[in-house]
C-alpha cells in the first residue's frame, strides 16, 4: 500500500524548529551547495524586525505573538503562575532572550561525560568557542549604568568577591561584574541566531524556509525511517517534507519532546493511555526537565539614568559551599522592578526600583513534560516540580540568595540608591518566612532543559546517544537544549550553540576543531585574581 510519500516535498534535511540550534545547523548543512535544506519554523521571520531586533525590547516580547508562552501545572511547594516564555520567531528564544552569553565551565561538560555523553569533554567541546559566529562582547561602557556600577562595587565590599571583567576569559568561583552579550553596541541589535547565522545566508538556493508553519506529526517513510514531517501552514493548508538523509529536531525542550510523544515516541505507557499509536517505547522523552529557579528581592530608587544594554547587564556568582567546584548561586541586577509575581502576592509596585533575582545555578529538582491529550493544539503539561529536591538544596539556595542580596545592597554605594526594600520588606527575616515568600515569589530564568537527555547505549532512559542519534528510529537526531544531560551551571544559550556546531560536524562527518589552548579558559590558577579560585574568594 502506497504511503503517500509520491506527494512529499523532499529534502536532504529536514530541521524542525529554525531557533537557536536550529538555525546553526541551516547555516552549516548549506555550506554545501549540493545540499537541500528545509526548516520548518512555527514563527516569522525576525528580518527588519525592530521590536525583536533590538535586544533592550526583550521585555516586550514576553506574552505577545512570539511567545508560545507556556503555564504550568500547579506546583505545590513552588509557584504555579509561572509562565514560560518559548519564543514563537525566527532565531528562537535567541531572538527574543537576554543574549547573556557563557562559555559553560569545564566542570559541567565533564559531569555530562560521567551522565554517559561521551565525546562532550570540555577539550571537544570548547574550541568550538572559535567557529560561533555571534558577535559576544562584555556591556560597552556607554550601557553601563551608574546604579549597576555601584552594584558591582557594593557586591565587590561586601561579600569580597573579585571583579570579573569578561566572565568569559577565564572559569571563575566567585565575582560580580558586567555580563558578556551577543550584541551590537553600535545599534543594539541582536546577535542572535538568525542574525549571526542565517541572515547571511538567506539567499542561498539550497535553503527553504516554511515560517509560520507548525511540524504536528512524524511519519515513517517506506523504507521504514522516521523521515516524514506533517506540517501545518498558517492558512491551514497541509504539507509533508520527508527527509532524505537526516531529519533533525530542534523545536526546544518543550516542543521536541511534545512532538515525539504526537508521534508515539516516549514512553509506551502513557501514549497508550492517550490513545496513541506506539512507534517506538522510549521511558526517557519528556523526563529529565530542567531549570534555574530564581526569586527576587525589589527596592524602591528615585529616577535611575537610561543608559542600559537590556536592564540587567550585571550580575554576581557566589560559592557559598567550597567543596564546590563553580559557583552556588547567581545573582542577576535589574535596572528595573521585575515585579510581576510580588503584584501578585500584593506588593507594591514602585514608579521607580531595582531588583535583584538569586537563582539555583545546579538545582537539584527535576520535573517532566507529558502530553494532556494526542490533539496536536493541546498544551503539553509542564511540570517542573520546584524546589522538590529532598535535601532542600533548593530552597536553601534561594533563601541565602535572599539574605545575600540584602548584604550587597545595605553597602555604599548602592545603599545611596535605595529608598526601601518593597518586597518581601525587611520585616521578613526568618529562614521560614524568606522559604515561604522566596518560593511563592519565585521564577524562571527560562532555561527549561533536559527532556531528551543523552546518555550511553546502555542507558534505557536516554533518548539520544552521544552523537544525539535518536535511540530506536535511524535517520533522526535531537539538536537543542534537550539532549543536555544536566543543566551547565551558567545561562545556557551559548552551550545549545556550542552543541549545534558539534552537531554539525557529526552529521557531515567534518573534522572537529583543533584543542588549541583550551587551558585559556583556566589560565590563571588557582591563585589568579580570575583564576578558579579567585584570590579573593570568600570561604562562606
Ligand atoms: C525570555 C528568555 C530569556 C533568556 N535569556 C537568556 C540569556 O540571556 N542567556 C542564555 O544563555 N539563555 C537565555 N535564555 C535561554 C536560551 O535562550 C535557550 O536555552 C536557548 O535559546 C534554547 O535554544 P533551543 O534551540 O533549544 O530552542 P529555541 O531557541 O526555543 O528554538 C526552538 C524553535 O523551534 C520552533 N518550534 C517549536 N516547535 C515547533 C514545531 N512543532 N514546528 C515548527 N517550529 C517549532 C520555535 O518557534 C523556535 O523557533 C532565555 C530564554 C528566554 C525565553
Amino acid at each position: 500500500m502506497s504511503d503517500g510519500s509520491g506527494h512529499d516535498e523532499p529534502y536532504d534535511y529536514v530541521i524542525v524548529g529554525g531557533g537557536t540550534a536550529g538555525c546553526v545547523l541551516a547555516a552549516r548543512l548549506t555550506e554545501d551547495p549540493g545540499c537541500r535544506v528545509c526548516v520548518v519554523e512555527g514563527g516569522p521571520s525576525d528580518v527588519g524586525d525592530e521590536r525583536v531586533m533590538k535586544l533592550r525590547n526583550w521585555i516586550n516580547l514576553l506574552g505577545t505573538e512570539y511567545d508560545y508562552g507556556y503555564t504550568t501545572v500547579e506546583q505545590p511547594r513552588g509557584n504555579s503562575h509561572i509562565v514560560h516564555s518559548r519564543a514563537r520567531v525566527l532565531g528562537g528564544c535567541s531572538s527574543h532572550n537576554t543574549l547573556i552569553s557563557f562559555l559553560p565551565f569545564p566542570q559541567d561538560l565533564r559531569e555530562w561525560v560521567r551522565h554517559g555523553a561521551e565525546g562532550w569533554d570540555p577539550g571537544t567541546v570548547l574550541p568550538y568557542r572559535a567557529r560561533l559566529q555571534n558577535t559576544i562582547r562584555p556591556v560597552a561602557e556607554k550601557d553601563r549604568n551608574p546604579i549597576a556600577h555601584d552594584f558591582v562595587t557594593a557586591a565587590v565590599d561586601a561579600l569580597d568577591v573579585p571583579v570579573v571583567d569578561d566572565f568569559n576569559e577565564h572559569p571563575f568561583t566567585e565575582g560580580a561584574g558586567f555580563f558578556s552579550l551577543a550584541y551590537d553596541p553600535a545599534t543594539g541589535n541582536r546577535s542572535s541566531a538568525s542574525v549571526a547565522y542565517l541572515h547571511p545566508v538567506l539567499t542561498r538556493p539550497n535553503l527553504t524556509l516554511k515560517l509560520e508553519s507548525w511540524a504536528y506529526r512524524l511519519l515513517r517513510a517506506q523504507d521504514g525511517r522516521l523521515a516524514r514531517v506533517r506540517v501545518r501552514a498558517a492558512d491551514g493548508t497541509d504539507c509533508t517534507v520527508r527527509a532524505e538523509r537526516e531529519l533533525l529536531l530542534c523545536a526546544g525542550a518543550v516542543d521536541t519532546p511534545r512532538l515525539l510523544m504526537l508521534s508515539g515516541i516516549g514512553p509506551a505507557g502513557h501514549l497508550r493511555e492517550l490513545g496513541i499509536d506506539v512507534l517506538t517505547d522510549l521511558p526517557g522523552v519528556g523526563e529529565n526537565l530542567l531549570d534555574h529557579p530564581e526569586s527576587v528581592i525589589v527596592w524602591e530608587t528615585g529616577p535611575l539614568p537610561p543608559n542600559t544594554a537590556m536592564d540587567s547587564d550585571a550580575g554576581l556568582f557566589v560559592r557559598r559551599d567550597a567543596r564546590e567546584s563553580g559557583p552556588d548561586l547567581m545573582i542577576h541586577f535589574y535596572q528595573v522592578p521585575f515585579t510581576a509575581n510580588t503584584e501578585r502576592l500584593g506588593y507594591p509596585t514602585p514608579p521607580y526600583g531595582v531588583c535583584m533575582t538569586p537563582n539555583v545555578p545546579k538545582s537539584r529538582s527535576r520535573g517532566r513534560i507529558w502530553l494532556r491529550s494526542p490533539d496536536p493544539d493541546v498544551e503539553p503539561a509542564l511540570d517542573f516540580r520546584y524546589f522538590t529536591d529532598p535535601e532542600g538544596h533548593d530552597e536553601r539556595t534561594v533563601v541565602e540568595g535572599l539574605r545575600i542580596a540584602r548584604e550587597v545592597a545595605a553597602t555604599g554605594p548602592l545603599r545611596d540608591w535605595l529608598v526601601r526594600e518593597v518586597a518581601p520588606g525587611p520585616g521578613l527575616t526568618t529562614e521560614e518566612d524568606l522559604s515561604e515568600y522566596g518560593r511563592r515569589a519565585s521564577h524562571t530564568v527560562y532555561h527549561p532543559a533536559g527532556t531528551c537527555r543523552m546518555g550511553a547505549d546502555d542507558d534505557s532512559t536516554a533518548v539520544v546517544d552521544p552523537q544525539l542519534r535518536l535511540r530506536g528510529e535511524r535517520g533522526v537526531r535531537v539538536v537543542d537544549a534537550s539532549v543536555f544531560p544536566t543543566l551547565p551551571t551558567v545561562n545556557p544559550m551559548v552551550t545549545v550553540l556550542l552543541t549545534a556546531e558539534r552537531a554539525a560536524d557529526l552529521i557531515t562527518g567534518r573534522a572537529a576543531p583543533e584543542p588549541g589552548d583550551v587551558r585559556a579558559h583556566g589560565r590563571n590558577g588557582p591563585n589568579g585574581r580570575h583564576g578558579p579560585h579567585g584570590t579573593r574568594g570568600t570561604e562562606r
